[in-house]
């Protein structure tokens, strides 16, 4: 395996140029760059992605040494100008698909320009990433600011492996067909093999927004895309563990001297006002934090619960983020005034209840912070994961600690010895602060045993290494699957058979194999160019052609009247030679038909966009058109009461491509192709795209050569990805004996 190339929009590290002209290195904040960091420095990867700068504001003549720090942490810089960053970062990023993914739908804006200047950001990243890969290397994407990079890089390099991580929530369908541009973004994401989210619930959502809006199956959670089989999976993403124990314990042994303010205000809580709990909350400063209620809840704990002023201070780190946002600089004001107008309430002399930093904090400062609290109150109201709330666990080393966590965050699906809140409910809120403060030590020690032995065993480079071990295992799956794709090697020895052959049969599927499906069957009839190409086929010599279909005889007899082909229609039961009348091959009985009728028509009553199709000998039922995930139940609960009402009436139910079919057992694909093999035959050839296409392939003798059209389960022995690659086969065929 060759290296691990990891892209995400922001480096793990910021660069600044100083007043003075120099280059300034600090770490990034947010939990992708502080998460991914530990298994970047632990393995053999580089790290594509932008260094938190603007082009402009790069001299010319600190360019290289820019470029030389961001080279030691082997990282790459895709440089981003400040159009770009306006647009692209603050623009698309965090005003659409940010605010939309958190179900903030009224902060969402949609503006053309912002797409489009996504796409050429993305693009940029692509380039950036095909410039460096080998064959062998596997590509990590991260986050919704690249959710087009994936299809973008699959485009250039077909066959590499590509895993994507969305770190934010995938919301509802519902939320997500709200976008303009919501085909593009899945699109863009199946570019990947592997898809992952941090809890199952965002996944799910996925899943249903490809299922309902691409219109593509789920098969349990992996998708067919073309010939290529994408997965999805949940892989809640850890912290650096070890790290954060090892300084808690060394900051403990040593505290540090440093006379950082932070420092200061945590020795006058610790010797002047001793008996003061602290509560601690550390997020950036966004809306979807709940920071604001945050303080609300505080002040009116306050008011609910008065014993506790004097006895309790909130802590309170925001750090700046995309402040180029009107919402963000709005919050940030609403802040400002929240935590002002509580301290002039509350405050006496000795004590303000809330300490309030607006700023980042160098990582021992976090660590002062973490340790120092009682509790640590996390409240968003949307949150991918939250690693803020693992740290606070990581770094309790004698087991105390208090964690409140909001249900809407990812971590709480893992921290269940938390006290998990509705961050919507402040009753619950403030009866939770004061259960927190109340909660006897031993509580506290056996909660916190428990969230710390998760998260040791469950840490970042587990999680890594998890995603990165699937990754690699839907390379197996493209192996196991059995059908061999028709290359252009494969074919050149199909058609040097084809050619040397004396006597040709060709069975062809018609539906989705020589037309591609619409909503409604009967109008997907044969266009001229397609009527041309297998008249040209039926007219060559030694070639017999046969359109095999389940369709009923009147539709096929009328779309194919001077064609030179055989048909035979509804499965089988009617046969047309060339040139000839329709012929009942089977001797068959429809009285059935008036039992079972009327229970199709209540699923059609019940199950909106659905219908029935009356063929001479079966029934079929259509749900193409039906909401994907009503109609698959449906047709699986339709299927299993009319297994029940047909048995022994030597009846069997067929599950065709978005159709339920109830025909005469005795009657398949296969046993009506079999029939016309009396005659000898050197070259067989038979292709189709669904389960009625099955018994061809497996009925037929060894020889014949079977294709499946669409990359599903089958026994066919090759595949083709669409209806097209049919077409310019036969067209392939045609013109090799001209
Ligand atoms: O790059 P910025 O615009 O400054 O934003 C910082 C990062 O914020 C987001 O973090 C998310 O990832 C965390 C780890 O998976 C997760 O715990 C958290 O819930 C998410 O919000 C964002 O996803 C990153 O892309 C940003 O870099
Ligand atoms: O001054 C600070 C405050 C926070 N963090 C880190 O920023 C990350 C925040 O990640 P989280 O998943 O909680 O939220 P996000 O910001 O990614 O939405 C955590 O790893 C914190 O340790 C930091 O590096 N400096
Ligand atoms: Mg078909």
């Amino acid at each position: 395996m060759g290296k691990t190339i990891i892209i995400s929009n922001r480096l793990p590290l910021q660069i600044n140029i100083s007043e003075n002209n120099k280059v300034e290195v600090t770490p990034s904040v947010g939990g992708l760059a502080t998460g991914l960091k530990s298994f970047h420095q632990e393995g053999d990867s580089i790290w594509i992605g932008w260094t938190g700068i603007a082009e402009e504001d790069i001299p010319a003549e600190l360019e290289d040494e820019v470029e030389a720090e961001v080279k030691k942490q082997r990282c790459v810089p895709v440089s981003l100008t400040s159009e770009e960053i306006e647009k692209f970062y603050y623009g698309f990023s965090n005003r659409t698909i940010w605010p939309l993914f958190h179900y903030f739908m009224e902060y969402t804006e949609f503006h053309n320009e912002h797409w489009e200047a996504y796409k050429q950001v993305n693009e940029k990243y692509a380039e950036a990433v095909v410039e460096r890969l080998n064959d062998d290397d596997v590509v990590w994407v991260h986050d919704y600011q690249l959710l087009l990079l994936p299809d973008y890089i699959r485009r250039k390099k077909p066959k590499v492996t590509i895993g994507f991580f969305n770190h934010i929530p995938f919301p509802s369908s519902e939320v997500f067909r709200t976008l303009p541009w919501r085909e593009e973004v899945l699109k863009g994401m199946l570019g990947a093999d592997l898809i992952g989210f941090h809890t199952y619930d965002y996944e799910r959502h996925f899943l249903r927004s490809v299922n309902r809006i691409l219109r593509l199956d789920i098969n349990f959670n992996s998708v067919n895309v073309g010939n290529r089989v994408v997965r999805s999976d949940s892989f809640p993403m850890g912290i650096d563990y070890k790290k954060f124990r090892k300084a808690a314990k060394d900051h403990k042994a040593q505290p540090r001297s440093e006379n950082s303010d932070i420092q200061k205000k945590l020795d006058y809580h610790k010797y002047v006002t001793r008996n003061t709990k602290l509560i601690l909350s550390i997020d950036r400063l966004d809306y979807t934090k709940g920071i604001a209620n945050r303080i609300r809840a505080f002040g009116y704990f306050l008011e609910k619960y008065p014993e506790y002023q004097e006895k309790v201070r909130l802590i309170m780190l925001a750090v700046p983020s995309r402040t180029n946002v009107p919402q963000y600089q709005l919050l940030k004001k609403e802040i400002d005034e929240l935590v002002g107008r509580i301290n002039g309430k509350f405050a006496t002399i000795n004590w303000t209840p809330i300490w309030y930093f607006y700023r980042s904090m160098p990582f021992d400062n976090l660590i002062d912070l973490y340790t120092s609290s009682n509790v640590a109150l996390i409240t968003p109201t949307r949150d991918g994961m939250n690693l803020v709330a693992k740290e606070y666990i990581a770094t309790r080393t004698d087991q105390t600690g208090v964690l409140i966590l909001s249900e809407m965050a990812g971590a709480a699906h893992e921290l269940n010895e938390a006290l998990i809140i509705n961050p919507n409910n402040f009753e619950q809120i403030v009866d939770t602060i004061k259960l927190a403060l109340e909660m006897p030590e031993e509580e506290q020690i056996r909660r916190n045993k428990l969230l710390q032995k998760r998260l040791k065993r469950y840490n970042v480079e587990k999680w890594a290494k998890d995603f990165m071990k699937s990754l690699d295992n839907t390379k197996d799956s493209k192996k196991a699957f059995k059908a061999i794709e028709l290359t252009e090697n494969i074919k050149k020895d199909l058609f040097d058979k084809y050619s040397a052959a004396q006597r040709r049969i060709l069975f062809l599927d018609y539906d989705g194999t020589l037309r591609k499906f619409v909503d409604k069957p009967e109008e997907a009839m044969p266009d001229p160019d397609l009527i041309q190409l297998i008249s040209r086929l039926g007219e060559q010599k030694n070639t017999r052609v046969v359109l095999i279909s389940g369709r009923d005889k009147e539709t096929l007899g009328t779309w194919w009247k001077n064609v030179p082909v055989e048909l035979i229609a509804e499965h089988g039961v009617w046969n047309r030679p060339v040139r000839e009348e329709w012929q009942l091959t089977e001797n068959l009985n429809n009285s059935w038909m008036t039992s079972v009728r009327p229970v199709l028509e209540t699923y059609v009553d019940r199950t909106p966009g659905t219908f029935i199709e009356e063929k001479n000998y079966s029934l079929a039922w259509h749900y193409r058109k039906a909401n994907p995930e009503l109609g698959d139940v449906r047709a699986n609960e339709l299927s299993a009461v009319l297994k029940d009402m047909i048995s022994n009436h030597g009846l069997s139910v067929l599950q065709g491509n978005k159709v339920l079919e109830i025909k005469n057992s005795g009657v398949n694909k296969g046993k009506a192709a079999n029939k016309l093999l009396v005659e000898k035959y050197d070259f067989i050839f038979a292709i189709g795209d669904d389960w009625t296409d099955e018994f061809l392939f497996t009925e037929l003798p060894d020889q014949t050569v079977t294709v499946k059209v669409g990359m599903n389960k089958t026994e066919a022995k090759y595949f083709v990805d669409n209806v097209d690659e049919v077409r310019e086969l036969i067209d392939q065929f045609v013109s090799l004996t001209r």
